[in-house]
C-alpha cells in the first residue's frame, strides 16, 4: 500500500478562501478582525508558527499584532498586558505562544485570557465545554486535524484511535474531539508500557510526541490513517515530523506530510476562530442595540 497524502496546504487554502468572504462582510460593517499574538523568548516551533500565521492572516484580511517580550519578562507584567487586550474592544482574539519560560505559570496565563477571546481554546472554561461535547472555542491543532477527516470523508465512529502524547495543546483536546465523534480513544505517553502494542491496534494513529521520526513502519497497523503532528528539526536543520514518513507511507492508507500537513491546518483554524469571534462581537453589539 502507498498512503495517500492528506494535503494540508491545499485544504487550508480552501478554508482561507471561504474566510476571505466572511471578512469582507465584516469589513462592510466596519469590523476588522484583530488577533494579538504574544511571543515570549525564543522557541523554534513558535517562530515558524508566528511567521506562517502572519502570512495567512494577511491573505485573509485579519489584522495581527505580534508582541514580542524578552524571556525574562515577569509573570505580573505579562498578566498586565493580557488584561489590557482583554479590555480592548477592537481585539477579538488573544494568543500567548506556549511553551513559556519557567518563571511564568502557563496555567495562570491561560486562565487570564478572556474565554471569549481565547482563540486557542485553552482556557479551562473552553476545555470544559469541549469535554462536555458542547464546544465554544476549539484548540487549533486538533480542530485542524478533524478537518481532514471531514474533507476526505474518513469515518471515525467506532474506530480505534490511539494518540501518542497528552499535552494540553494537542493530545488531550484531540482525545476529547475523537471521543465526541464516537471513536474508542486511547491516550499514550512517556510512561506507557509496550507502546507499540497500542499503536499497532490503531485504525487512526495520531503522533504528537515531539521526537523526530519516532513512529516507525512496524508500529503501524496496515491500512491505518496516520496523522503526524510533530514539528522537529533534524541534524541538518530540516523540519521533520514524529513519523518516519517514508516507511510508514508503505503501510498507512492516509498520511499527513510534514511540512504541509497539520501545520497549515492549525493556522487555518486560528484564522477561522478569530473571524468567528469578530462575527460574534457584531452579534453582541446588535443585541445591545436592540435591547436599548
Ligand atoms: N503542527 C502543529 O500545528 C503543531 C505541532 N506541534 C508539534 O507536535 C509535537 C508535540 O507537541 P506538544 O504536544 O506540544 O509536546 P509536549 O512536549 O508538550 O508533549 C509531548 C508528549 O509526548 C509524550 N512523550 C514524550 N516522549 C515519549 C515517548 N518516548 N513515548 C511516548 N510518549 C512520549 C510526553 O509524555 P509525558 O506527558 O509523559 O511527558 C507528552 O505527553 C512537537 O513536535 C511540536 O512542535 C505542536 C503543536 C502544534
Ligand atoms: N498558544 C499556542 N498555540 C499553538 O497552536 C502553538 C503554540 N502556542 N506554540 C507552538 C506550537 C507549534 N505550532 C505550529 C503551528 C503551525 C506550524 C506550521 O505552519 N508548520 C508548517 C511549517 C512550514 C515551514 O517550514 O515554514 C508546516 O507544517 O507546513 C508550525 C508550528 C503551533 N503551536
Amino acid at each position: 500500500m502507498v498512503a495517500k497524502l492528506l494535503d494540508g496546504k491545499e485544504l487550508s487554502k480552501e478554508i482561507r478562501n471561504k474566510l476571505e468572504q466572511r471578512v469582507k462582510i465584516l469589513k462592510e460593517k466596519g469590523i476588522i478582525p484583530k488577533l494579538v499574538v504574544i511571543l515570549v523568548g525564543e522557541d523554534e516551533a513558535s517562530k515558524v508558527y508566528v511567521r506562517n500565521k502572519h502570512r495567512a492572516a494577511e491573505k485573509v484580511g485579519i489584522k495581527t499584532i505580534d508582541i514580542k517580550f524578552p524571556k525574562n519578562i515577569t509573570e505580573k507584567e505579562l498578566l498586565l498586558h493580557i488584561k489590557k487586550y482583554n479590555e480592548d474592544n477592537s481585539v477579538h482574539g488573544i494568543l500567548v505562544q506556549l511553551p513559556l519560560p519557567k518563571q511564568i505559570s502557563e496555567e495562570k496565563i491561560t486562565c487570564a485570557i478572556e474565554p471569549e477571546k481565547d482563540v486557542d481554546g485553552f482556557h479551562p472554561v473552553n476545555i470544559g465545554h469541549l469535554f462536555m461535547n458542547n464546544p465554544h472555542s476549539l484548540p487549533c491543532t486538533p480542530h485542524g486535524i478533524m478537518q481532514f477527516f471531514e474533507k476526505y470523508k474518513l469515518p471515525i465512529a467506532g474506530k480505534n484511535v490511539v494518540i501518542v502524547g497528552r499535552s494540553n495543546i494537542v493530545g488531550r483536546p484531540m482525545a476529547a474531539m475523537m471521543l465526541n465523534n464516537d471513536a474508542t480513544v486511547t491516550v499514550t505517553h512517556s510512561k506507557t508500557k509496550n507502546l507499540s502494542e497500542f499503536t499497532r491496534q490503531a485504525d487512526i494513529l495520531i503522533a504528537a510526541v515531539g521526537r523526530a521520526s519516532f513512529i516507525k513502519k512496524e508500529d503501524v497497523k496496515p491500512g491505518a490513517v496516520v496523522i503526524d503532528v510533530g514539528m522537529n528539526r533534524n541534524g541538518e536543520g530540516k523540519l521533520v515530523g514524529d513519523v518516519e514518513q517514508k516507511g510508514v507511507a508503505e503501510v498507512a492508507s492516509y498520511l499527513t506530510p510534514v511540512p504541509g500537513g497539520v501545520g497549515p491546518m492549525t493556522i487555518a483554524m486560528l484564522m477561522e476562530q478569530t473571524v468567528k469571534f469578530a462575527e460574534r462581537s457584531v452579534q453582541i453589539v446588535n443585541r445591545k442595540v436592540s435591547n436599548s
